[in-house]
């Protein structure tokens, strides 16, 4: 006993310090960083459960310090190897955590629900809540805005502490905003920012302060929105978080914009661009873009406008390609989860199956034709889920592949599509062109008509450019309104006449069909693999310059790219080209 009680008295001292480590975490970096020392020293005599706890808040403090990618290494190892399910389910939540950070998807989405799985077993209402939160927050990431407030209204269902009902007020407000539904008065959202303050949970109190804001904004109260945002920008600014403070910067930008306010505007837009850490494709660097492309377009300086644009059209197409990824990484892990459910329901038919045979061997000719026809029922079966699982993976590549608006290839289908197209075209000596239509003044039928008459245009511009394109060639949508033709067999002259019919047949598309008076055209750009070579990317940026150029000669019109040694090709009404002197860096100049 005597021997005993020096190591129970440090093995009591060193679960004490866990759970202090543990509970100041997030609050108190210095303090948790001090455990951490402390706890690591002590090491040699803690138990295995105690050591593998140390482990999961040593991956904690690595991701705080930004190491992701060790963190990410040990806490999946550990998720495979550790048995308590309480550090189970934390370190599999914690590298679907980090996954997001580092963008792998369908990583985090497995862990993800391979933890949540666990849920049910995890006693500790906190931890158990803890994961409720992670869900909440990673399906509103993934846009799966249902799943988001499935998770937070469960979380609220099941008495939580004023901590974690704040995570779930957060969760369920951003969820509900992504739905397009927020009901929820005014002095019930103000209640849930004063009891985050009161936590001293201040990114969440904002976050949610950042919805609310949004939705007075969509209600035309653009100042009210501007004066919320502005009084807790401070605050913002002071948790150093990138995500947020982009976020406030990159909506005042615009809303500032729209009262006109262009210098204020433009300060809030640059701050968004110089963040740190921050993804091109994220939405506030998005907007921000769109901002300082609007404010250089307002002071006339067309050289600028041209620059700020294609940074925007950039930052529009990664953002666009993330949300592509992450609805392909929930699609497979969908995939998975359906597939895993399937081998159980085959395993059980085989299993049944096979204590048929038994007994069918055992009663031999008793019942034979009763067991015959269950065995081939039995058979069926067994074809039906093979079946099933062969459609639904013809399904998911199609959808991988399609955009859901228009049913045209999607971005990176049609650039596979070309490259090789383009292959084939090299090695056997065929011309090929490429189109790029960008449609005009589209965000003003947008906001003018409503999203769902810009969503009918989209339609009805895939429809109409469907008509002009041959068999062979490749029509995909490639950004928000932009649009791509490959066009095989086809030389520059052709291309341009294909390209004129298509932009008539734009110009034609009646608005008034879905109650919107404004016209539709597209700013065509024309390229081919005589005058630009069989690189797509090189293809893509002449396709981009050229038709640069057709908005900046007035819209609606189509204008080709080509060198300035190449044979003169009859231009029709409304065709510019644009020579090599003029690649976009020069053209911006003009
Ligand atoms: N309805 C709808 N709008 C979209 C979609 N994708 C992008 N957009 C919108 O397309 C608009 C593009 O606007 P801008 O880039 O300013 O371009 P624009 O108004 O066409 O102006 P110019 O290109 O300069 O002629 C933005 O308002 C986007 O929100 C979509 O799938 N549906």
């Amino acid at each position: 006993m005597g021997i005993l009680l020096p190591s129970l008295v440090l093995a009591s001292e060193f679960s004490e310090l866990l759970h202090r480590a543990d509970a100041v975490r997030s609050s108190d970096r210095a303090a948790f960083d001090k455990s951490l020392a402390r706890l690591e020293a002590l090491k040699g005599e803690a138990n295995a459960v105690e050591r593998a706890h140390l482990e999961l808040l040593l991956n904690y403090q690595k991701v705080i310090r930004g190491d992701y990618q060790s963190a990410l290494g040990s806490a999946s190892v550990m998720f495979d190897q550790v048995q308590e399910p309480q550090l189970k389910y934390r370190s599999g939540l914690l590298v679907a955590n980090i996954a997001a950070l580092t963008r792998e998807f369908s990583l985090g989405l497995r862990f993800l629900e391979s933890a949540l799985e666990l849920r049910e077993k995890i006693h500790d209402a906190d931890i158990r809540h803890g994961g409720d939160v992670v869900a909440g927050n990673l399906y509103n990431q993934y846009g799966q805005y249902a799943l988001g407030l499935e998770h937070a209204e469960r979380l609220l269902s099941d008495a939580p502490s004023a901590r974690n009902r704040c995570f779930a007020d957060k969760v369920r407000f951003e969820a509900m905003s992504g739905l397009g539904h927020l009901v929820e008065t005014r002095p019930h959202i103000l209640t849930s920012i004063a009891r985050c303050s009161e936590q001293g949970e201040v990114l969440s109190a904002n976050a949610i302060r950042s919805v609310l804001a949004q939705r007075w904004a969509a209600n035309g109260k653009v100042r009210q929105a501007i004066a919320f945002l502005e009084a807790s920008l401070p605050e913002v600014e002071a948790t150093g978080y990138t995500r947020l403070i982009g976020e406030y910067r990159a909506l005042l930008a615009t809303y500032q914009l729209e009262l006109g306010n262009e210098k204020t505007a433009e300060m809030h837009a640059v701050a968004v661009t110089e963040l740190k850490g921050q993804d091109s494709g994220s939405l506030p660097n998005v907007m921000a873009r769109h901002v300082l492309y609007r404010v250089a377009l307002g002071r006339g300086d067309t050289r600028a406008a041209l620059n700020e644009y294609r940074l925007y059209a950039e930052a529009d197409k990664a953002r666009l390609d993330d949300i592509k990824a992450r609805e392909y990484a929930f699609q497979l892990s969908r995939h998975e989860v359906a597939q895993k459910n399937q081998s159980i329901e085959l395993l059980k038919s085989q299993n049944q199956l096979l204590r048929l045979e038994q007994e069918v061997a055992h009663k031999e000719q008793s019942n034979s034709q009763l067991m015959i026809a269950l065995l081939f029922v039995l058979a069926s079966s067994l074809g039906y889920w093979g079946w099933r699982g062969r459609r639904m993976h013809r399904t998911l590549r199609q959808l991988a592949q399609t955009d859901s608006l228009t049913g045209l290839a999607n971005r990176r289908h049609f650039r596979a599509q070309s490259e090789a197209l383009l292959a084939q075209a090299r090695q056997r000596g065929r011309p090929m062109s490429l189109l790029l239509f960008d449609l005009d003044h589209f965000k003003q039928i947008n906001d003018q008509c409503g999203h769902a008459t810009g969503d009918w245009v989209l339609k009805e511009v895939a429809r109409v450019g469907r008509v002009h394109c041959r068999p062979g060639d490749v029509f995909g949508r490639i950004g928000g309104e932009e649009f791509a033709v490959a066009l095989v067999d086809c030389d520059l002259g052709d291309a341009e006449i294909i390209a004129e019919r298509m932009r008539e047949a734009i110009a034609v598309i009646d608005g008034r069909a879905s109650g919107c008076p404004l016209p539709v055209s597209a700013s065509v750009g024309c390229v081919a693999t005589s005058v630009s070579g069989h690189e797509y990317e090189t293809l893509v940026a002449h396709a981009d310059a050229a038709m640069y150029r057709s908005k900046v000669g007035g819209r609606n019109r189509i204008s080709r790219y080509q060198t300035a040694s190449a044979t003169p090709v009859p231009v029709p009404v409304r065709i510019e080209s644009v020579p090599v002197a003029a690649a976009p860096e020069a053209m911006r100049a003009s």
